[in-house]
This record gives structure tokens, C-alpha cells and sequence, in this order.
């Protein structure tokens, strides 16, 4: 199938190349020519583990090209709108000018019974207004199809997702959606044949499937990050409790991991928009609790700072800091939203001296903060900390070895964001660890000063 990719960044670039992997033509378009030239000449314009190669595949066999024309798009049956939503500067719904921008030059370019099916992460009702766009060429068929893929694992999940999710014209029981099924069961073809299940739905069902996919995510991080404070309240660990609650099947490990929380160019802005789709169809119930789920996100990066202040004797001011992370979660290159540069920035605001190190997202972040200062060698960023904080989770940080760090440092003190190192390790090397939600204001409150040991089985903090 002659199939095109409208917008060709972190999700669309990843579809356009796993599609010409399953065998079908296809051409990425985007308005960004610089982009277009990275990827034709075979590279990922960001970091994506397996895309380069999964890229030159598609070049090799002839089937992937990505042009900067929307012209070219003219040859194909099928178009994947895969633009950015991104939240609106004066508030929080979705900003759906690019969506719009993309149907308007695709339209002069649609072939006569065209499919034209949204990939991109948008609030319910989005279809309808599309469709206004598209009121001069009735023969256009609409479908919704949500992506579900993360990234550093984008490729994978695109080539083995765990579902596919279909939202065509009166859904799932209806005549009118038979041909947008038909054309998107060929588009699929070989994940259909491979048993990934697929569910057929109307467009408001499609449309909230992917939001309420996000928002329970975000929930369910932000859950355990409450229980992480009430946990530092009361000297409880987060990590022995999330353990054994994730070992109920119903409630499962994966997605409830303490730290300092989620985000992205995705879950952060759909929580958002989801509440004010919800204020706008006024139910209240869904409004207050992304909400809450947003406000306790946000209150682990000003936790983060304070513990920073405490490990500083109080007084963040002229403190050489260190920042072990910059991208907003490991193997991606991505800092839209990063927790790491928010707390980096509040770090640097309160007068610390602050180095931020990333294996792969320094560029994007000096080009984005030239405020904050940047090394790409991790020796050369500890050099002389007197606070370590371990604030994006990447393998190389989590192996580090406490002795080798040890010696660059002025301070052994480190503040582990993410909760993945081996604290008694560290410890045993003379370090002060502290976690998130690792009992420590309780053992701090209950002790009587001078403090002269803590419970080594625990991440407590050595009051010095
Ligand atoms: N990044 C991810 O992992 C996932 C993203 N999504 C959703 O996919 C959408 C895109 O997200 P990302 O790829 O992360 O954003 P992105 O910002 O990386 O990519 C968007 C691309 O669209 C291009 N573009 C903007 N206006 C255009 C136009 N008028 N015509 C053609 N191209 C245009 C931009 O130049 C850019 O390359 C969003 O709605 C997001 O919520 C959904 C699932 C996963
Ligand atoms: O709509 C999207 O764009 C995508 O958003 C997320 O994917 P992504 O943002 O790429 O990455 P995640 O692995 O979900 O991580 C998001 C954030 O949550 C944080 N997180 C994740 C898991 C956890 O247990 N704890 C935690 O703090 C991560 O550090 C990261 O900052 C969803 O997982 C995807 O299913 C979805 O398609």
C-alpha cells in the first residue's frame, strides 16, 4: 500500500519506518526541511535506540523516502497525521493549530476516496472539527488511530504493540466504518496476523481511549509518589512497599516506581488537557483529579529541591552541584518537560553551582537553557560536587561505581532522585544517600542531635 506520514518527529518518524518495514511505500512528510534532509540521508534526527537501522532498511529496500512537499504525499491512499499536539501557552488544552496547518496543505493533495486517519494524542471531539476542515471533500474518509509507543523503546513497541485501537465513522457495529477497518487491517496486516488484538470504536471512544490510557499512568505514578511522602513521614520505604504491592496481579509492578516523576512531551501536557476536557464537558470528578495527579508530580521536583537543600546544610548558595541526567527519562534525547532541567534550574535559581551531565541530551538542553552549565563527561562533572543528584535513571549512572565516584567528589553526598541505586553499596563506601520516599524525615524527626549513626538496612540520611 502507497501510504503517507504527516509529521515526522519522535512518534511519526518511528511509524514511517516501521511501516516500510511490514512492506508497504512510504513517504514522511514535515514542514521542518532540516529534519527531512537527517532522515534522508538515513539518520534519526533523535535519539532512538533502533531507529537508525530500522531507517536503513527502509532506504535499502527503496520503499521509505521523506520529503519536505506535501506534492508527494498526492500518490498515496492512506495519510497518518502524526503531528505534535502540544499544550497552548495561555492554558491548558491541546494546541491543535499544527493539526489543522497539516489537513489544510495535505487537502489539495488527497486522491479521490483517500483515508486520512490521526495519529496524534488529541481531545475528544478533534475528529468532528477535522471533518469541518475536510466539509469540501466529502469522499475523504476519516479513522482515528491512537499510538500507544514510549520512547527508548519506540521502535519495539511499534513493531509488537499491545493492542491497536481503530476509531472509524459510527464505530465498531457500523456500516460506515467498514471501509476505514478494511484499510487499516491492510495497513496492520502482519500485527493482525501475529494475534495483536485490535478493537474497532467511534471516534470519542478512540479519541478518550488514549487520553484515559495516559491519565491512568500518570495516576498511578503520582499514587505512589503520595505514598512516598507519607512513607518519608513515617519511616516506611517506598520501594520494599511498591514491591509487594506490585506483586498483586491486579495491581502489578510496572508503572509504580517512586522518584521524582513523570515527564515528557506527552503525559504532562494529556493530563492537562484531559482536565479541561473534562471542566469543559463538566464533570468535575475527572477535572480535580488530574488535578491532583498534576499537583503531586509537580510537588516531587520542589521535594527534590528541598532534600537538596537539607543535604546542603540549608543553604543552597555557592554549592557546587551535580546533575546526573537531563532528558526526561532514559535512551531518548528528549528534554520537553524534563524533571531533571526543572529541578537543575530551581537548583541554579537558589545560587548552587550546578553541572548537568547526560549521555545523550546535552545538546537539546543547552540549546534550550544556555543559562545552565553542561558537560558531557561524567568524570568532569563530579569533579569537586559537594552534592551528587541522580535525577534521570540512565544504566550508566546506575552503575557507577561509589569508590570512582568517590574520588572526584569534594562531598560524598547524593541525592538519588530515582531510587535505583544500591544504597548499602554506596553507603559502604562512606557515602550519605538519600532517596525519595525512603522513611528519612521520620528517622531525622525521631533522633536526638548529636545524630551518630543511622539503620544501614535503610537509606537514611547521616545528619553531619
Ligand atoms: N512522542 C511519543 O512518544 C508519542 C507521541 N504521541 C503523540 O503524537 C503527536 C506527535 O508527538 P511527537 O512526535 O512527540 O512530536 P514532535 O514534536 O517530535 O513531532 C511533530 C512533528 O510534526 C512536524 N510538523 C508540525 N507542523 C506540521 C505540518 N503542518 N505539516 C507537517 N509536519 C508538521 C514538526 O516539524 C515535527 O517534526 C502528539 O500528539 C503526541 O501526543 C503519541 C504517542 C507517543
Ligand atoms: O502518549 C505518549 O506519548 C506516550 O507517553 C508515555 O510514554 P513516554 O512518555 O515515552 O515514557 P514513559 O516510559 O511512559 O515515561 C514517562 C515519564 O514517567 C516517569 N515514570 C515512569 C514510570 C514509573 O514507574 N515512574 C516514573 O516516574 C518517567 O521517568 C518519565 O519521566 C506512555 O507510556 C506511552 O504509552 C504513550 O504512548
Amino acid at each position: 500500500m502507497k501510504i503517507s506520514v504527516i509529521g515526522c518527529g519522535y512518534l511519526g518518524a518511528v511509524h514511517a519506518a516501521t511501516l516500510a518495514s511490514m512492506g508497504h511505500t512510504v513517504v514522511g512528510i514535515d514542514v521542518d526541511a532540516q529534519k527531512v534532509a537527517h532522515l534522508n540521508k538515513g539518520f534519526a534526527p533523535f535519539h532512538e535506540p533502533g531507529l537508525d537501522e530500522l531507517l536503513k532498511d527502509g532506504f535499502a529496500t527503496g520503499r521509505l523516502s521523506f520529503s519536505a512537499e506535501f506534492e508527494d504525499a498526492a500518490s498515496a491512499s492512506l495519510h497518518f497525521l502524526c503531528v505534535g499536539t502540544p499544550q497552548s501557552k495561555t492554558s491548558d488544552t491541546a494546541d491543535l493549530s499544527y493539526l489543522i496547518a497539516a489537513t489544510k496543505s495535505l487537502l489539495p493533495h488527497l486522491a479521490k476516496g483517500a483515508v486520512l486517519v490521526g495519529k496524534s494524542t488529541v481531545p475528544v471531539g478533534t475528529v468532528d472539527m477535522l471533518r469541518g476542515v475536510l466539509a469540501r471533500r466529502p469522499d475523504v474518509l476519516l479513522g482515528w488511530n491512537p499510538e500507544f509507543l514510549r520512547q527508548g523503546t519506540a521502535v519495539k513497541d511499534s513493531l509488537v504493540p499491545d493492542r491497536l485501537v481503530y476509531g472509524v465513522p459510527g464505530g465498531n457495529s457500523s456500516a460506515a466504518g467498514v471501509p476505514v477497518t478494511k484499510a487499516l487491517d491492510a495497513v496492520y496486516e502482519p500485527l493482525i496476523s501475529a494475534g495483536i488484538p485490535r478493537l474497532v470504536c467511534n471516534f470519542a471512544t478512540a479519541e478518550l481511549i488514549k487520553s484515559a490510557a495516559n491519565a491512568f499512568l500518570a495516576t498511578k505514578v503520582s499514587f505512589i509518589n503520595a505514598m512516598a511522602e507519607l512513607c518519608d513521614a513515617s519511616g516506611a520505604d517506598v520501594s520494599e512497599l511498591s514491591e509487594a504491592m506490585g506483586l498483586d496481579p491486579r495491581i502489578g509492578n510496572r508503572y509504580l516506581h517512586a522518584g521524582l516523576g513523570f515527564g515528557g512531551g506527552c503525559l504532562p501536557k494529556d493530563i492537562r488537557s484531559f482536565r479541561a476536557q473534562a471542566r469543559a464537558l463538566d464533570v468535575s470528578s475527572v477535572e480535580e483529579w488530574m488535578g491532583v495527579v498534576d499537583s503531586v508530580n509537580l510537588g516531587q521536583r520542589a521535594r527534590t529541591v528541598e532534600v537538596a537543600r537539607e543535604l546542603c546544610r540549608g543553604h543552597l548558595s555557592g554549592r557546587t552541584v551535580t546533575v546526573l541526567g537531563a532528558a526526561f527519562k532514559p535512551d531518548t534525547d528528549d528534554i520537553r518537560d524534563s524533571p531533571a532541567l526543572d529541578v537543575a534550574l530551581q537548583l541554579a535559581a537558589a545560587g548552587a553551582h550546578v553541572t548537568v551531565t547526560d549521555p545523550k541530551a546535552i545538546n537539546n538542553a543547552w540549546m534550550r537553557y544556555p543559562q545552565l552549565r553542561f558537560e558531557s563527561s561524567t568524570t568532569r562533572a563530579l569533579e569537586g560536587a559537594e552534592l551528587v543528584l541522580l535525577l534521570t535513571e540512565w544504566e550508566e549512572y546506575r552503575s557507577l561505581s561509589p569508590e570512582a565516584v568517590g574520588a572526584l567528589v569534594r562531598r560524598r553526598t547524593v541525592l538519588d532522585a530515582r531510587n535505583v541505586l544500591d544504597a548499602a553499596a554506596w553507603e559502604a563506601a562512606g557515602w550519605t544517600v538519600r532517596g525519595l520516599g525512603t522513611g528519612a524525615t521520620a528517622e531525622a524527626s525521631t533522633v536526638t542531635a548529636p545524630v551518630i549513626s543511622v539503620d544501614n538496612s535503610k537509606r537514611g540520611v547521616t545528619i553531619l
